[in-house]
């Protein structure tokens, strides 16, 4: 792979951008990046990572072996159509964007081009994504290499049917910022009951990466890892009542199913 662009400069191409290049697989001379109209977020794409960026899809598309589609969904007609000229035969197109099919992205580029869809998430940035897979029409099992090698660089990869993308986007592709969410809850009143934001913000982090390590490593199911912490009558004892009582696993389930409804729609929607 000789050269790699993204259209879309935003959030989620940065991620990526950011892991690829920590983790070599490519060189910043091979990266190319456009958006719509922000020659800001060029310049400091550039400047942090060293990496071409144009605002002409031409200079940009030409000659690249895999073009990663990053915009929103919103904007997939006009990104589509707009790359589709200077597409080279055998490129691999990637979407990141949630909720748009395959089938919607093959018929946007009026030729046969094999379709990767994926649902990363921005723990890219970190190495740390979990990332979704899954294969359009024409995509062959290279193709499936290619962007499995891509996105391993960015973290983990699973391949799944494409239906099941929405329910990947619902857990883990929106995931990440429900954690977030628990965090600036947890901050708040960490602040509120005398620790500084910094010591409460490095608590709840060493937190957050220890329980992800005992869940990646320990044989236990994650509600005896809880029990295991739950003391009769203690704390914890108390926190988990006062959750229940509040239905926040009900609230959850609720946003994740939600979340996978709103990916349905957006499949959905034409622009
Ligand atoms: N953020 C996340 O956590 C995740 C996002 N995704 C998906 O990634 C995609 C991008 O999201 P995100 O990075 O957050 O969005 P951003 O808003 O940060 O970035 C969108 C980018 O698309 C560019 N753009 C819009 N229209 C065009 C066009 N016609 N041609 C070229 N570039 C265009 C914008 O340019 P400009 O600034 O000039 O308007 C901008 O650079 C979405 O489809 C989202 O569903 C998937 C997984 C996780
Ligand atoms: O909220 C969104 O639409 C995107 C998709 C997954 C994470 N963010």
């Amino acid at each position: 792979m000789k050269k790699i662009t993204f259209i879309g400069a935003g959030q989620m191409a940065e991620a990526i951008i950011s892991g690829v290049l920590n983790k070599g697989l490519f060189k910043p001379e091979a990266i190319y990046a456009t958006n719509k109209g922000n020659p800001n977020q060029l310049a400091y794409l550039t400047t942090t990572y060293g990496i071409n960026t144009s605002e002409k899809m031409a200079d940009v598309v030409e000659e690249s072996d895999v073009i990663v589609l990053a915009v929103k969904p919103k904007d997939k007609t006009e990104a589509i159509t707009s790359i589709t000229p200077y597409i080279k035969e055998r490129a691999i197109v990637i979407s990141v964007m949630a909720g748009v099919e395959t089938a919607t992205i093959e018929t946007l580029l009026k030729k046969p081009v094999e379709v990767i869809r994926v649902m990363p998430n921005t723990s890219a940035k970190v190495g740390l994504s979990a990332t979704g897979l899954s294969r359009g029409t024409f995509a062959d099992d290279e193709a499936v290499r290619i962007a499995t090698t891509i996105f391993e660089a960015i973290g983990s990869v699973v391949e799944v049917q494409e239906q099941d993308l929405h329910a990947v986007t619902a857990v883990s592709g929106s995931g990440p910022a429900y954690f977030y969410y628990m965090v600036e809850a947890m901050l708040e009143e960490g602040v509120a009951l005398g620790l500084s934001e910094e010591t409460t913000k490095d608590l709840v982090t060493q937190t957050i990466k220890g329980a992800a390590k005992m869940l990646d490593t320990s044989d236990l199911s994650p509600a005896v890892l809880r029990k295991n912490i739950t003391s009769p009558n203690g704390t914890t004892e108390r926190a988990i009542l006062t959750f229940d009582q509040c239905e926040m696993k009900t609230a959850i389930k609720k946003g994740v199913r939600g979340a996978h409804r709103r990916s349905v729609e957006l499949s959905q929607e034409d622009e």
